[in-house]
């Protein structure tokens, strides 16, 4: 329960709100008691040898006009206290994602994503309903409890102990099937998830289903899946099944023996019809605030445990972020040095960079190149900072990279991934990514600017909506070539002083790759690039190239120099050539034989 003292800001802010609430449960539950004491009076008056007719009907007419004040009470009471729920869960919410954004790589490198997700949704509604629900309910059981059994002990002290022994029943009841249908509905969720998944992928990757003939084993295995979901459901079924007949044979037993001691108070001349009456009625309306006190046991354990687990990420720290006094330069020329740098990625156990050095001056283009698995994104990733060195410095413009402010580091850097990654925005949206500009005209001038430079200027004038073309699920999908060199326009609008490009282009043919490079060289005239690549010709006239072989930098130089000595880059040159040759005789081939 500890765990939800974190929530106490967030409902502080709602303080005024919160006291509104409660004050409306006190009102409403003393209203309500009120009336079910005016049912008193009316029924005494009818059973009275002096009663009036007007006097019964001026009782019903209070009971009646209490009931109604107090079910305003009540909409007061829930109008208040889940707006407050609501309100907490979207400050909480907001706050989360907010610090999710400022989390690093090794965070997320060790989190898997499904795991974030489920407590952005699951644990946040679970936090809620404490923030509401749970301890609204608490309150009114516990001031309706206090008024009713009050009333009832004045009305014959044994007869309310005796009725109520079933009644304690109800909380242990509702928290043991309250857990139970928990459980359940929970394995439903998850195997609705796994159907989902199943579902989604097979629409996904129907043209693997097919091509690979896996439609009839793809089908039976949903079917298993379903079956499984069905057999969840029925045992759901029948636990709630079970549920609520029990509340009612509880409550029903207390009536029961409310009705057998109360009919012989009455014989025995002890207590009235009216007595009898509201005991009964009062009997009656504590059965909910019972039984929602099992639930809001269950709730405040839910809810306590999702706390604990949205504070674990809220309270989680990024280890790469700005250290106390950070100071860049005061203009970015881009010269990048690496001395003796060491990297072993968090929670894995072997170097996968083994005291890489070198340096390239401001305005240089450096290539790295090197067998898959070498190490290429893994330097590419310590320059832009994503990971801090496990030992050894990167440094830019002299400066260590770790001195920098964040946010300068960033802007000085325009990268692109490996992985493309492309919001379901539009096109220009999209491209703009990187920069702030407020003039419309400028902005849309920039991105055809970058477009032109990526070779992707025709490809998004053939599209439906240009640059207002939405991407993604919601729209079109572009190729992988293209998406590539959409993330390549990205950073070319960004027009920063450093350029990275990790693996880019794999997915454009060499001529296109040949072209845009070339247009590249001219943009980036004096600033600095980085260009990971497997094909030489797309390195080759780098100003230097460096070769990276099981995480060591195996050879260095320019393309002349390294052909020169003969090593990796030069085999690695020989084969690429020998590859080209042989696709070229294939072509030939098959062009004379369809002649
Ligand atoms: N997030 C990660 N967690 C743990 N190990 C990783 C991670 N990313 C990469 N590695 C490991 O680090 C090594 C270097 O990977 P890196 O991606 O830098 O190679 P690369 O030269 O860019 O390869 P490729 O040419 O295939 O892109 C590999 O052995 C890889 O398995």
């Amino acid at each position: 329960m500890r765990a939800l003292k974190a929530l106490f800001p967030y409902l502080r802010r709602y303080q005024l709100s919160i006291a509104l609430g409660l004050v409306s449960v006190l009102v409403a539950n003393l209203l309500s008691v009120g009336s079910t004491e005016a049912v008193k009076h009316a029924l005494d008056a009818m059973a009275r040898a002096g009663g009036t007719r007007g006097e019964v009907g001026k009782w019903a007419l209070a009971s009646a006009g209490l009931a109604l004040l107090a079910g305003a009470g009540r909409f007061w009471m829930r109008q208040n206290l889940n707006s407050v729920s609501r309100w907490v869960e979207l400050d909480l919410r907001d706050d989360f994602f907010a610090h999710l954004l400022r989390l690093d790589a090794p965070f997320y490198n060790g989190t898997p994503t499904g795991e974030v997700m489920s407590r952005a949704t699951n644990d946040l509604q679970a936090v809620r309903m404490v923030a509401g629900p749970a301890y609204m309910y608490l309150v009114n059981t516990v001031v309706f409890g206090l008024m009713a059994i009050t009333r009832m002990v004045m009305i014959d002290p044994w007869m309310t102990v005796l009725s109520l022994v079933p009644m304690i029943l109800l909380p242990p009841v509702t928290i043991f099937f309250g857990k139970v249908i928990h459980d359940q509905s929970e394995g439903i969720q998850a195997q609705l998830g796994i159907m989902s998944t199943m579902a989604q992928e097979n629409l996904a990757g129907q043209r693997i289903v097919k091509a690979y003939g896996q439609e009839a084993s793809q089908s039976s295995l949903f079917t298993e899946l379903a079956r499984e979901s069905m057999r969840r459901n029925v045992n759901l079924a029948r636990t709630s099944g079970l549920f609520y007949p029990s509340l009612t044979l509880l409550a029903g037993l207390g009536m029961m023996l409310a009705l057998w001691l109360g009919g012989r108070a009455i014989l025995a001349d002890r207590i009235t019809i009216g007595d009898l009456v509201i005991f009964i009625l009062y009997l009656g309306q504590l059965s909910f605030p019972m039984i929602a006190l099992g639930w809001v046991v269950n709730l405040f354990q839910r809810g306590a445990a999702s706390m604990a687990r949205v504070s674990e990420i809220l309270e989680t720290r990024p280890v790469v972020a700005d250290v106390p006094g950070a100071q860049g330069p005061d203009e970015v020329r881009g010269e990048i040095e690496f001395r003796d740098v060491w990297f072993r990625y968090p929670g894995t156990e072997r170097d996968v960079l083994r005291g890489i050095s070198f340096r390239a001056p401001a305005g240089a283009t450096v290539a790295l190149v090197g067998p898959t698995g070498s190490g290429k994104s893994t330097v590419v990733s310590l320059l832009a900072r994503l990971y801090d060195p496990t030992a050894g410095e990167v440094l830019v413009d002299g400066v260590a990279v770790r001195q920098w402010p964040m946010d300068q580091l960033r802007g000085a850097v325009a990268l692109v991934p490996q992985d493309t990654f492309l919001f379901s925005a539009t096109i220009g949206e999209n491209l703009s990514l990187g920069f702030d500009e407020e003039d419309e005209e400028r902005r849309r001038g920039r991105v055809r600017a970058a477009a032109r430079v990526a070779r992707l200027e025709q490809t998004v004038e053939e599209l439906p909506g240009g640059y207002d073309t939405v991407l993604g699920e919601r729209g079109i999908n572009l190729s992988g070539g293209q998406k590539q060199r959409a993330a390549l326009a990205r950073a070319v609008a960004k027009d920063a002083p450093l350029l990275v490009l990790d693996d880019a282009l794999s997915a454009v043919d060499t001529q296109t790759e040949h072209e845009i490079l070339g247009g590249l060289r001219g943009v980036f005239a004096g600033r600095t690039s980085v260009i990971v690549s497997h094909r030489v010709a797309a390195v080759m006239d780098a100003d230097l190239i460096l070769v990276l072989d099981d995480g060591r930098l195996a050879e260095r130089g320019t393309h002349a120099e390294l052909l020169r000595a003969g090593g990796l880059y030069a085999a690695l040159q020989r084969r690429q050539l020998l590859e080209a040759q042989v696709q070229s005789d294939d072509l030939l081939a098959g062009a004379s034989g369809a002649v």
